[in-house]
């Protein structure tokens, strides 16, 4: 088998796979029909984000893990699944370059610190974080991405895209478009993908070939699921993600 085909034969056929402008309009209405706060969710998001992470990369072999944090709700999921996975046995880092002033992320933040995350204020060089570090966590931008990355977070994308080490990206691959996917040759290419509450677009087998593609956020409720006509994988019993491709 090449990648391709293996990819083809383990992929769940019918999803629905979301516009940026249909993943902002489900978002707002789970917020504002629904009344869910923003941190309920991004519990239950950065919850599956871990829980994919170590079924991927397990702990006992990849335990020092670092995760790159983007300055919106992506950023958020990130800090939640660094404090998960301290639970599930890594040592956990986080670069956290651009802050929002918001009680939102300063708790998740003082609450990482305290489950002993190790709060980074400077990047390795590529060539040292793969001595430091097995495995990266992308949580910088998700479905808000607009092509191109401004500067001041493009040393924490490019240590993303040459790391060489394996990256699992949290809902969109960062610096793809998040319809169109990579934008060009130097892209980020994760090793897996944890598509949040709907995959979008750029996870499309096509698009994403051979990274593993899990869907997480298990919290839709069927009127949402209606209203935007999505098909879903049935996740197994009670686990927070379902693997879409391997
Ligand atoms: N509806 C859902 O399924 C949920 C989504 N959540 C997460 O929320 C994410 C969306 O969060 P947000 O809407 O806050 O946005 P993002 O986290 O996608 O990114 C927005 C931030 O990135 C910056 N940004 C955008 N384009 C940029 C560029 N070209 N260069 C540099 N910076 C740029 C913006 O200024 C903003 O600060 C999802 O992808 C998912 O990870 C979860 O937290 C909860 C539930
Ligand atoms: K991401």
């Amino acid at each position: 088998f090449n990648t391709m085909t293996t990819n083809r034969l383990c992929s769940v056929g019918g999803v629905k796979y979301l516009s940026q402008a249909e993943a902002t309009s489900l978002d707002q209405d789970l917020f504002t029909d629904y009344r869910f706060s923003v941190d309920q969710l991004m519990e239950l998001a950065g919850l599956s984000v871990a829980t994919a992470v170590a079924k991927s990369y397990p702990s006992a072999s990849y335990g020092n893990a670092l995760v790159i944090c983007g300055p919106g709700n992506n950023g958020g999921d990130g800090l939640v699944a660094a404090r998960h996975m301290t639970l599930f046995g890594y040592n956990v880092a986080v670069y956290y370059p651009k802050r929002t002033p918001k009680p939102l992320y300063e708790n998740l933040l003082e609450q990482c610190r305290r489950f002993g995350v190790t709060i980074i204020d400077t990047l390795p060089q590529p060539s040292d974080l793969k001595t430091e570090y097995k495995v990266l966590v992308d949580a910088l931008f998700g479905f808000s991405f607009k092509p191109p990355v401004r500067d001041e977070l493009k040393p924490a994308l490019d240590a993303l895209i040459n790391s060489g080490l394996p990256v699992c990206s949290v809902d969109i691959p960062s610096g793809w478009d998040v319809e169109k996917g990579p934008t060009d040759s130097n892209a980020l290419k994760p090793s897996v993908l944890i598509s949040l509450s709907a995959p979008k677009l750029c996870a499309k087998p096509e698009i994403l070939e051979n990274a593993k593609h899990f869907l997480g956020g298990r919290f839709l409720p069927s009127g949402i699921i209606s209203k935007y006509n999505l098909k879903l994988p049935t996740y197994p019993d009670q686990d927070q993600v379902v693997q879409l491709s391997c």
